[in-house]
């Protein structure tokens, strides 16, 4: 039994009096509220949301913000030129043939209003003049056919081609992405976000926006050409293109919305806050259990309708909603009117000119102006977002192009003038490291200096966030150190080939992943080229201690524990019941296999395993990779670790080090990114420091056989 000394029982009963004491802190939304915002950024409230809003000029002409733009949109054109090779290379015909179908898109309105325009030009003047040119009207209907057949056949290309080049497109980007990704280090992808922002589909998107903005221009300029035509046969034809812009105008300028904009929206109303959590809450399986446990339901229920009572009727809808509505209707007539003025220009019109107008002119001219409108209105959209499009190619290739932060060596491993066959020699002479972007006042590693000689086991020790796994990270090269140099066999580190040191270096962490792929072949990466070799990958289960349960797996070695999920059902399926066939099926489909820590962590050193028995390894960095073993199989990994030893120089990071410690060449007992003590553990002991300290209360923890009753602690219990 253990005790707790008097010095601790006075430090409980201070630390609780000062948190009696202590007000709570709380981060209100009003505090965030309360923070200046740059001039740039407007704000406002929006029922229970608050909006913070980029400011934009008022007032924009269509094609403006682009020529504000130029110099950047200038600076981006060389990788337009790119983006269009490399698209263009995905099937050259391919993107001719679907380039085509797009203009055709864009003069489709324009060739379908002409051509309805002749057929209705011969009709009325075969009934106002009781001539009907039949010859004329024929041949008028025939041209109609025909184009109808085209257009159809043109959108049946489309469909066809678009998901083809679609599918080329997305597997090309998303192996240039794959490939930058694959070959990045930490500290790159740490501190770069243009990686995770760009994605195939973007890219794709991305493309279709350019086509988009191209079909748009050509769709406008064939309307205004044939409205131009159409108008100057009848009267008053600019004057007729002015109103039609006049909705589309009003639309840009005085409709306000939301829509691509630049803006962030947050809930800072505390009650719709405090409700929405509590319904989260108890709609959340996640919290069941101490829900039922803690009889805590009742408590919620009425908290919430407390919640909801405070909220009163602010509105929680859309802020994207919200932001659209106005106090009066002035601006929704105001958009309704401009709508029918080509309508009432012409209407107006009519009573001065009767003879000048042709009924059919009109009709044609009304529905002109309405495509003409939802032409122009498509171009201010994507006039906005041509700029974005251009944005994203430059993060697209900024990805795809993204040069690696760590240096990589020019010497190879291999090449040494004198192979080390005990196994790798490593210095670290003053070593300093902080992490890339890190919010810590401390380096994680201060001024570190030690040896370690070929061959020797070295076990790392020392409290929670001492340094010990930074260390293990500068070993790999990870991370870089920030100051001072390690040395690799009497080289500096940073003058190997990174690819030459991995191959000699076995790695088995705490933070090892298993992959969505099978179990041997999560083995078998420990080395890669012996992927196909089922005896190593047997040998290496056994020694991970896998064997057994994988061999009770349904498709034992074949098992992929964590297939990819791609099955989905209607929406009949996730309501249906349990016992539902269709659910049944569903369930079983994609299901991954559940493994215990313990499991889990003995197929990473499997992996690691097949890497040792693969040869050539000449440093073994082990760090606390049995924290959810049982003692017997933790105990039987380091064993089977050291049984590898020969030729290796192995690095143990561990917090059970009891059975260890005694086969160490060197202990390093790490404390607050310091090395504290270095020695053997007869050394250390006799210290009486750190290492010392930490030792025995790992051997009390086992030996403690004291029966003193712990005394009834003198801080009084504080009634809630
Ligand atoms: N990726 C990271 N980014 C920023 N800081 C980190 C990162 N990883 C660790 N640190 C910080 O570096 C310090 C040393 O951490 P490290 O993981 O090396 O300690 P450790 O001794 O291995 O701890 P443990 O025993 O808990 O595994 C800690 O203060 C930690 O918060």
């Amino acid at each position: 039994m253990t005790t707790i000394a008097p010095e601790t029982l006075q430090e409980m009963k201070e630390s609780k009096i000062e948190a009696t004491e202590k007000k709570p802190e709380t981060l209100t939304p009003a505090d965030s509220d309360s923070e200046e915002l740059p001039s740039t950024i407007e704000s406002m409230q929006l029922g229970v949301w608050r909006l913070l809003l980029l400011r934009e000029p008022s007032f924009v002409f269509p094609g403006a913000s682009a020529l504000s733009r130029w110099k950047e949109i200038y600076a981006a054109l060389p990788l337009l030129r790119r983006f269009c090779k490399d698209v263009s290379n995905l099937g050259p015909t391919l993107v001719l043939v679907f380039l085509a179908t797009q203009v055709w898109s864009g003069l489709e309105y324009a060739i379908t209003l002409a051509l309805s325009e002749r057929i209705l030009q011969l009709i009325e003047a075969g009934v106002t003049e009781k001539n009907l040119d039949s010859e004329a009207l024929l041949l008028a209907v025939c041209y109609q056919i025909f184009f109808s057949v085209v257009a159809a056949t043109m959108h049946w290309f489309t469909q066809i081609i678009q998901p083809k080049l679609k599918t080329r497109f997305v597997y090309y980007y998303e192996k240039e992405l794959m490939r930058a990704r694959l070959r990045l280090d930490l500290t790159t992808l740490q501190e770069n976000t243009s990686q995770s922002r760009a994605t195939p589909e973007g890219a794709w998107t991305t493309f279709t926006g350019l086509i988009e903005f191209g079909e748009t221009i050509t769709s406008l300029v064939s309307q205004l050409g044939f409205v131009m035509q159409l108008s100057r046969a009848n009267s008053g034809g600019p004057i007729f293109i002015l109103l039609c812009l006049a909705k589309p105008f009003f639309l840009t300028f005085l409709w306000k919305s939301l829509w691509g904009k630049t803006y962030v929206v947050y809930a800072n109303n505390a009650a719709y806050c405090r409700k929405r959590a509590l319904k989260d809450l108890a709609m959340s399986d996640e919290y069941r259990g101490e829900i039922i446990t803690g009889n805590a339901g009742d408590y919620f229920l009425k908290e919430y309708e407390k919640a909801t009572n405070q909220l009163g009727d602010i509105s929680d809808e859309y802020p994207e909603s919200q932001y659209e509505i106005k106090p009066t209707p002035l601006r929704n007539i105001g958009y309704y009117l401009t709508g029918i003025l080509p309508m009432m220009y012409y209407a107006v019109n009519s009573i001065w000119n009767v003879s000048t107008m042709s009924v059919t002119s009109i009709a044609i001219l009304q529905q002109t102006s309405q495509i003409l409108r939802y032409t122009l209105s498509r171009l201010v959209d994507t006039d906005n977002s041509l700029y974005r499009q251009l944005n994203s190619i430059k993060t697209l290739y900024d990805a795809i192009d993204i040069e690696n932060k760590t240096e990589d060596g020019s010497l190879s491993y291999f090449d040494l003038e004198k192979v080390n066959y005990k196994g790798m020699k490593v210095e670290f002479r003053d070593v300093t490291f902080t992490y890339p972007n890190s919010k810590a006042t401390a380096p994680a590693l201060s001024n570190v200096s030690f040896t370690i000689n070929s061959g020797d086991l070295v076990v790392v020790v020392g409290s929670n966030g001492s340094g010990k796994s930074s260390m293990v990270k500068l070993l790999t090269r990870l991370y870089d150190v920030s100051s001072g140099d390690i040395l690799v066999d009497g080289r500096n580190i940073k003058e190997y080939r990174m690819a030459t040191l991995r191959e000699v270096t076995a790695i088995l962490t705490q933070d090892h992943h298993l992959f969505p792929l099978s179990v041997s072949e999560n083995i078998g990466l420990g080395d890669p080229a012996c992927m196909g070799d089922n005896e190593k990958i047997l040998e290496a289960a056994k020694l991970g201690g896998a064997y057994d349960f994988v061999q009770k797996f349904k498709l034992g070695f074949h098992t992929n524990m964590h297939p990819v999920k791609t099955a989905y059902g209607s929406s009949t399926v996730y309501e249906a019941d349990k016992e539902d066939p269709m659910k049944v099926e569903f369930e079983k489909l994609e299901k991954w296999t559940e493994l215990s820590g313990g499991q889990y962590q003995r197929l990473v050193a499997a992996r690691t395993f097949m890497r040792l028995n693969g040869g050539g390894i000449k440093l073994v960095a082990v760090d606390e990779p049995s924290s959810a073993l049982d003692p017997e199989g933790e105990f039987e990994l380091f064993q089977r670790l050291r049984a590898a030893r020969i030729g290796k120089t192995m690095i143990f990071v561990t917090h059970r080090f009891g059975h260890l410690t005694k086969h160490a060449d060197l202990i390093l007992c790490m404390k607050d990114g310091v090395l504290a003590e270095a020695g053997t553990h007869d050394e250390l002991i006799n210290k009486e420091g750190e290492y010392h300290k930490l030792y025995n209360v790992q051997a009390n923890a086992f030996t403690t056989t004291t029966t003193t009753p712990i005394p009834t602690p003198e801080v009084p219990l504080i009634n809630l």
